[in-house]
């Protein structure tokens, strides 16, 4: 079973650098079906399992993907196919962005239902009603969602009930080879929604407003292959610069947009952390004893749900009572009770989580219950007495390139091995005979 293993101790220092973003880059991937000539060419793509992931999705679809480090080239010009098995969605919820793009170029599409998951019940209403307004037929049945037009898709007007990422992304694929012009209403406004829409306009889409609540495409009849570069990850940068603050190090995160994490870098501040914007990126100095804050997740530009977990494990060294309060998924406190195994002092209460700080972190043995809780984990190791050893590793692995070597890099006492779970342990004659007697 592989794990990592940090000892706690020493503060942070040196530059790490920020990979491109895998919430842009997923959606750009899925997009790319939409091009019916040419090829697509994406730099700055983060080598993560879940570009692995939807590169094998497009590749049974019969596009063509290579890889060549950062550079992904993707020539969808051939006959596609346009269904998405379930073992691929089941893997990764973004598998789902590629029915808006089949379904504009085909007129069909039969994906696999992406259910729930760790963090919360994740519905998919919001993609099937923009669908559904622009003229598509959707069935649901047997674990698939199955979507149908006659002919072109048309340009309506979609007001979405919540500002979905993923359903805003996957309705604007879809819309910007609709017939006329589609608004759509509260969208969310992530930095990742304005990468895919200038992409797509790169394609030849025309797509206005996107990172404001109303985005308008005028639909055009064919996108072309395009040259894109991935916008830098906000996440894997917020995550260091949690890990620069939480050990009292001094860590230049390289590529960091300071635009992109103004909620971030306003609570680091309000906790006692310097954050200076540099020419390349976001200085980031921990102070020698933080303050409490109260957070509230929010879509963007509010706190991001995927910083919740990082900020609690530099809340739990703050001193005083912090709240942080999850309003955008309503499962996302699984790390909670991992936190608990490493001596934390917090208890949920509703959807807000206490934290009576500042806990003295003990090395512990603890799991990773979705992406940003492993980090979480890691990042708490930094500051925790002894080793922690972080296992179910294939979450990370979703999320963040190379995380123990880059924090390696930096200064910590971090190891990632292979060590064989116990039930994989051949008894040795000693303990066979003992067991026996
Ligand atoms: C690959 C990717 O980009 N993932 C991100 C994306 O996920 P994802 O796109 O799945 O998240 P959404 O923005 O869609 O979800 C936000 C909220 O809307 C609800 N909802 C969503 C769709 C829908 O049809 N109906 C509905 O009710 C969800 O249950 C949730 O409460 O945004 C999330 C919120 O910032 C991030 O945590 C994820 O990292
Ligand atoms: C929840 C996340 O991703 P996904 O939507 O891909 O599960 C995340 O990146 O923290």
């Amino acid at each position: 079973m592989e794990k990592i293993i940090v000892r706690g101790g020493g503060q942070l220092n040196g530059t790490v650098k920020v990979e491109g973003a895998k919430n842009a880059v997923l959606p750009v991937i899925a997009a790319s079906l939409i091009a019916s000539e040419g090829k697509s060419i994406l730099k700055e793509v983060p080598a993560l399992a879940d570009v692995t992931t939807i590169s094998e999705v497009m590749r049974y679809m019969n596009a063509d993907v290579g890889i060549d480090q950062n550079t992904v080239t993707i020539d969808a010009s051939r006959e596609l196919t346009t269904e998405a098995p379930f073992e691929y969605v089941r893997k990764m919820r973004a598998s789902f962005l590629v029915l808006g793009p089949l379904l504009a170029r085909y007129g069909h599409a039969k994906v696999a239902l992406p259910g729930g998951c760790a963090i919360g019940s994740r519905p998919i209403d919001q993609h099937l009603k923009g669908f559904e307004a622009m003229g598509a037929k959707v069935n649901v049945g047997n674990g698939f969602i199955e979507a149908y037009a006659e002919g072109r898709l048309q340009g309506a007007r979609i007001y979405f009930d919540v500002p979905s990422v993923g359903a805003t992304e996957n309705v604007m694929m879809a819309a910007a080879l609709a017939e006329g012009k589609t608004v759509l209403e509260n969208c969310a406004k992530e930095p990742e929604i304005v990468d895919l829409a200038n992409y797509l306009n790169k394609m030849g889409a025309k797509v206005i407003g996107a990172g404001t609540e109303t985005i308008r495409i005028h639909g055009v009849e064919k996108l072309v292959g395009a040259e894109h570069t991935i916008i830098p990850d906000r996440i894997e940068a917020g995550t260091f610069m949690v890990a620069a603050a939480i050990s009292q190090g001094n860590v230049l995160v390289k590529n960091a947009e300071l635009e992109h994490v103004r909620s971030l870098v306003a609570k680091m501040e309000e906790m006692g952390v310097i954050i200076q914007e540099e020419e390349d990126g976001l200085r980031v100095i921990g102070p020698e004893k933080l303050k409490a804050v109260d957070i509230k997740t929010m879509p963007h530009p509010g706190f991001p749900t995927d910083m919740q977990s990082q900020m609690m494990a530099l809340m739990l060294r703050a001193h005083g009572t912090s709240v942080i309060t999850e309003t955008v998924f309503e499962n996302r406190f699984m790390h909670v009770e991992e936190f608990r195994r490493m001596n934390a002092h917090l208890k949920i209460e509703g959807r807000s989580v206490i934290v009576e700080g500042p806990s003295d972190l003990q090395g512990a043995e603890v799991a990773a219950t979705d992406l940003r809780a492993g980090a979480a984990l890691i990042l708490a190791g930094l500051v925790a007495d002894g080793y922690t050893r972080v296992t179910e590793l294939k979450h990370l692995d979703r999320g963040y390139v190379d995380f123990a070597e880059k924090l390696k890099g930096l200064g910590a006492d971090v190891e990632r091995i292979n060590e064989p779970a116990m039930e994989d342990i051949e008894p040795t004659t000693d303990v066979k005979s003992s067991l026996s007697s």
